[in-house]
This record gives structure tokens, sequence and C-alpha cells, in this order.
């Protein structure tokens, strides 16, 4: 049974922290890999300066390149809009019916919204969540504190977003280092984020 742990997310475009947290998951749980499924459209957010599906999942996988445990999702691709991460769950549960255990990896601020989540609740019956630190204001709910399927996970904290290096280098700011290479190289020939 291989174990997958799912970090859902925009990569809109992917940064070294999804990376780092992405790797530490990997390498300091019982995970054996981790999957990057590339959301076309988040519930909470708009769609405003989002590259298209296909250059945000390019470059997930020129960053995932080098590692083996991580890898690139385009599962949602064909699901429908906006993708409700119930929805994917099931999908995945008809695509592959034996030999994968899936799990979910989010950051603490996503726990703070989790309740929020379509049938979130059933998500939490079938499904271990793993949780990294991440600063952000509000309160997790009383209920999520000490739940048996929600695992809390010491990974370094890395205060990026993609919002930020966005907007930086719209600005020329040179954000050259809050990338992996290979995506730096493919943003700057592709001339994304630039207006
Ligand atoms: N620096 C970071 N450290 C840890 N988790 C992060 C970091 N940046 C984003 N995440 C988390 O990774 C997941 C996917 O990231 P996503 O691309 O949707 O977020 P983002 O980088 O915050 O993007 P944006 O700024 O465009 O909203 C989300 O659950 C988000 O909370
Ligand atoms: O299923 C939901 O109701 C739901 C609500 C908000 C977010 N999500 C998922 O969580 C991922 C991270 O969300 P976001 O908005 O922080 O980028 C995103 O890719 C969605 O798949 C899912």
């Amino acid at each position: 049974m291989k174990k997958v742990g799912l970090y859902f997310g925009t990569f809109n475009p992917i940064h070294i922290g999804h990376l780092v947290i992405a790797n530490h998951m990997v390498e300091f749980s019982d995970l054996d890999e981790v999957w990057f499924v590339v959301t076309p459209q988040s519930p909470f957010k708009t769609k405003k300066t989002l590259l298209d599906n296909h250059h945000r999942y390019q470059m997930v996988a020129e960053a995932t390149y080098d590692y083996d445990k991580l890898k690139p999702s385009n599962i949602e691709f064909n699901l429908p809009q906006p993708n409700y991460t119930i929805n994917t769950l099931v999908y995945l549960k008809e695509k592959y019916p034996t030999g994968y255990n899936f799990s979910l990896i989010m950051g603490e601020d996503n726990l703070k919204g989790f309740h929020k989540w379509k049938n979130y609740d059933v998500i939490l019956e079938d499904y271990e969540l793993f949780v990294y630190p991440r600063v952000s204001d509000g309160k997790v709910e009383q209920k999520f504190l000490k739940h048996a399927k929600i695992h809390r996970v010491d990974a370094p904290i890395m205060e990026i977003s993609s919002t930020f290096i966005r907007t930086q280098h719209k600005k020329g700011k040179n954000i050259k280092p809050l990338l992996p290479q290979e995506v730096w190289k493919y943003m700057d020939e592709m001339n994304f984020y630039r207006n």
C-alpha cells in the first residue's frame, strides 16, 4: 500500500516554501510520496492573475523533477470548478480503488478555515490530515485541536507566498532565490506576471 500525501494548491507559481514543506513531509512522516495537486480554481480565491492550468502544472513538474518522492498531479483539470476537495477525493478513490492510501497535507492557516470546506466532516471520517505550522490570523476550531485524524508535523516555517512573488516581480524586484531555479527560468522566459 503506497501512502500518498495530497498537497492541494493553486501554485501560481510554486515556490521554495511549497517545496520545503512537501519534502519535509515525505522525509519525516510515514508518507511514501507527496502529490502536488494543481487546482484550476480554489473555492475561496478569485481567478485574477491566475496563469493557465498547464503553465502552473509545468512549473510544478519542473520544480519536482529531481525529487523521486514528489509528483505533480493534474487530476483536478477535468473536474467541475470551483474545485471542492471532497469531489477530488471521491474521484481519486474511483481511479485508484486499490494500492493507495491518500491523506491531506495542509498549513495551519487552512485548518483555521477548514470548517467552511464542503463536507469537511466527511473528509475527516475517511482521511488523515497532516498539518504543518504557518503564521496566520485566527484560531483553529476547538473540535480540530485534538482530533484523532489530525496530525501535527513540525515542519519549518517559511513565510513566502505566491502573491508576494507575483507583486514584487511585477515591480521589478529580484525574487529569484524564492523559486526553484527551473521555475524561475520558465517564468522569466515566458514573461509571466510582468503586467
Ligand atoms: N510559505 C509557505 N509555507 C507553507 N505553506 C505554504 C506556503 N505558501 C503557501 N503555502 C500553502 O500551500 C498550499 C498551496 O499554496 P497556494 O499556491 O494555494 O498558496 P500561496 O503561495 O499562499 O498562494 P497565493 O499567495 O497566490 O494565495 C496552501 O495550502 C498554502 O496555505
Ligand atoms: O473543498 C473545499 O471546500 C475547499 C475550500 C478551500 C480550499 N480548498 C482547497 O485547498 C487548496 C488551498 O486553498 P487556497 O485557497 O489556500 O489556495 C485549494 O487548492 C483547494 O483545492 C478546498
